[in-house]
């Protein structure tokens, strides 16, 4: 306070809990990143696409970067706490202990991870009853949402896990529970991942057809029968003893959760954009796209009456942004995508050590050689005759065929530092092309899009930025923080304390543009070959399975 006159500055925390990686930021009122922690999390991979982690590892995580936001600060000065996280699926017993997801019977390893893909037979007899929730999700459930991965639970381990089990949290919702006591899931988890819809409430049949009736049975206590709008403050507040794990004070508003791309599409989506020339600054909301890069990417389009795109998860309402539809359009692995191709070339040790010399990431590394070695050319045209398809964890958008696997074409028998710049560079253009597929498929089924705004940790990379732009046409918006995430996480603490009378008022003050990236129209024609040969490639790959698959 200075002078006696002004109000102390309030704040709020948010926790952003990623695949890799937790985050916690301070932050005030105007959005502003005070202070910023991360710490990696757990994960288990114990057979071929099983991926695991641990609620207690998480936690531990949480707590470690909140108290390292919060250090130096009046504890009286923050006023709300907000969590995001991935849709992975938590399990506890009646006791809220871990319980173990794995044949092992690792109880540590409580948690079946998003990106989880163990339930395909699940998956393909949900799919097949037709059921109309399945409307909301794009037509095709996909293997990462949650109903799947119950009844796979309850198919193959019934008495280590599912006949004990008394709670399955979305991630989101665990912390908010670990924060508070408080079990009322998110509408946006339960929405968005559990086939909850916003109007109707559980499906009762849908339940019963999959085989999963005991939830039924039970009033959905198992899955949550108490259901809140992301932002609403929970209970009483942080319970003493969350409050000394997280080095708060008790009391403090702890704001019903959101999914991480939901976070991030409120952090970026509501910043007033004027004064910087772009087109959507007279134009609704709904023209712009919030893309959430990080291991992998969601596109989050929102409108005012419910539009039903094949492929693209929902529309969900209410689910992101208060009143308004959500249609969520993914692919499932980009910056794991960009690791895997990256680090698994034979030049990787190389780049190594060429990028620690120079004290550089080996992206920020890539990028300048690819500078070095494009001669008079755009940096794009490098990859003429070097193509990839991208879903080598399957297709989650617009085609919504987990089946669907990578492709590279024009390989040499070179495998040098210039050959792994270019793999680099063809593996981020496909995730661009990718984002292009999928807002052609929103447009055509009603979407009005014009603009990009990216935020995620990919959203650090120029190159993937500028691909983005000049390969949708479209410009990028990048926020004025980089950990956007964590701004939207931040929004719903604010909200949950009552310090904004709505989550569009904390929007439009705590989200501000930073930086637009315009599309290099002159490109245009290249990109548009390129976008050709991206959609040959899957015709292709099914063309070779039909082949294979013919007696
Ligand atoms: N400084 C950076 N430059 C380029 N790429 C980056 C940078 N930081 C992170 N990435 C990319 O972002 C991905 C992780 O993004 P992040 O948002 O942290 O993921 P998650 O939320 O899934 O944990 C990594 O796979 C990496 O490819
Ligand atoms: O399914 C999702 C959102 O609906 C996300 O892809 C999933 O939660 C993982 O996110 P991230 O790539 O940020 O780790």
């Amino acid at each position: 306070m200075s002078g006696g006159e002004q109000k102390p500055e309030r704040y709020y925390v948010g926790v952003d809990v990623g695949t890799g990686s937790v985050r916690a930021a301070l932050v005030d009122q105007s959005g502003v990143l005070l202070a910023f922690a991360d710490q990696p999390i757990k994960k288990w991979e114990p057979q071929f696409n099983h991926h695991e982690q641990s609620s207690e590892d998480i936690w531990a995580a949480c707590c470690v970067v909140t108290k390292k936001v919060v250090q130096g600060i009046d504890l009286n000065q923050i006023r709300g706490l907000g969590f995001d996280a991935t849709c992975s699926l938590v399990v506890l017993d009646k006791q809220f202990r871990p319980l173990p997801v794995n044949h092992e019977e690792d109880s540590h390893r409580n948690v079946i991870m998003w990106l989880d893909h163990r339930a395909v037979s699940q998956v393909n007899r949900i799919n097949e009853t037709k059921h109309s929730v399945l409307q909301y999700v794009g037509g095709v459930m996909s293997v990462e949402m949650q109903a799947p991965k119950l009844l796979w639970l309850k198919e193959n381990l019934r008495e280590t896990c599912w006949d004990k089990a008394g709670h399955f949290f979305d991630l989101p919702d665990f912390l908010s529970w670990k924060a508070t006591g408080v079990t009322a899931r998110s509408l946006c988890s339960l929405v968005c991942k559990w086939t909850y819809s916003a109007e109707r409430g559980w499906d009762d049949s849908f339940w019963k057809m999959i085989g999963l009736e005991d939830f039924v049975a039970d009033n959905y206590s198992k899955i949550g029968n108490q259901v809140l709008p992301p932002g609403a403050s929970l209970g009483n507040g942080l319970t003493p003893e969350a409050a000394r794990d997280l080095g708060l004070l008790p009391g403090i508003a702890v704001a019903a959760s959101l999914i991480d791309a939901h976070a991030g599409g409120l952090g970026v989506i509501g910043a007033d954009v004027k004064g910087h020339g772009l087109v959507c600054e007279g134009q609704p909301v709904t023209s712009r796209l919030a893309v959430i890069c990080g291991t992998s990417s969601c596109h989050m389009g929102i409108s005012k009456d419910p539009i039903f795109v094949p492929g693209v998860w929902g529309p969900y309402f209410s689910a992101m942004v208060p009143g308004f539809w959500l249609n969520e359009g993914g692919q499932s692995v980009t910056g794991k995508l960009i690791d895997h191709m990256v680090e698994g070339h034979a030049a990787f040790p190389e780049l190594q050590v060429k990028a620690t010399a120079r004290c550089q990431s080996v992206y920020a590394y890539l990028n300048s050689h690819l500078d070095l070695i494009k001669k008079a050319q755009p940096v794009g045209f490098l990859t003429v005759d070097l193509h990839v398809w991208p879903d080598f964890h399957g297709n989650r958008s617009p085609l919504a065929d987990l089946t669907l696997k990578g492709m590279v074409t024009g390989l040499k028998l070179s495998q040098d530092l210039d050959d792994l710049a270019i793999l680099y560079l063809a593996t981020v253009q496909a995730i661009a092309l990718g984002t292009r597929f999928i807002i052609e498929a929103m447009e055509a089924a009603g979407h009005s899009i014009s603009t990009l705004f990216l935020c995620g940790g990919l959203s650090k990379n120029p190159l993937f930025v500028q691909m983005h732009a000049d390969i949708t046409g479209m410009p990028v918006v990048l926020s004025q923080e980089v950990e956007s995430v964590l701004v939207g996480a931040a929004i719903l603490g604010a909200c949950a304390s009552g310090d904004f009378a709505s989550v569009q008022e904390a929007m439009a003050k705590m989200s501000k543009v930073g930086k637009v990236v315009f599309p290099r129209l002159q490109d245009k024609r290249y990109y548009d070959k390129k976008y050709q040969v991206f959609l040959k490639l899957v015709e292709h790959q099914k063309e070779y399975l039909t082949i294979m698959n013919d007696n």
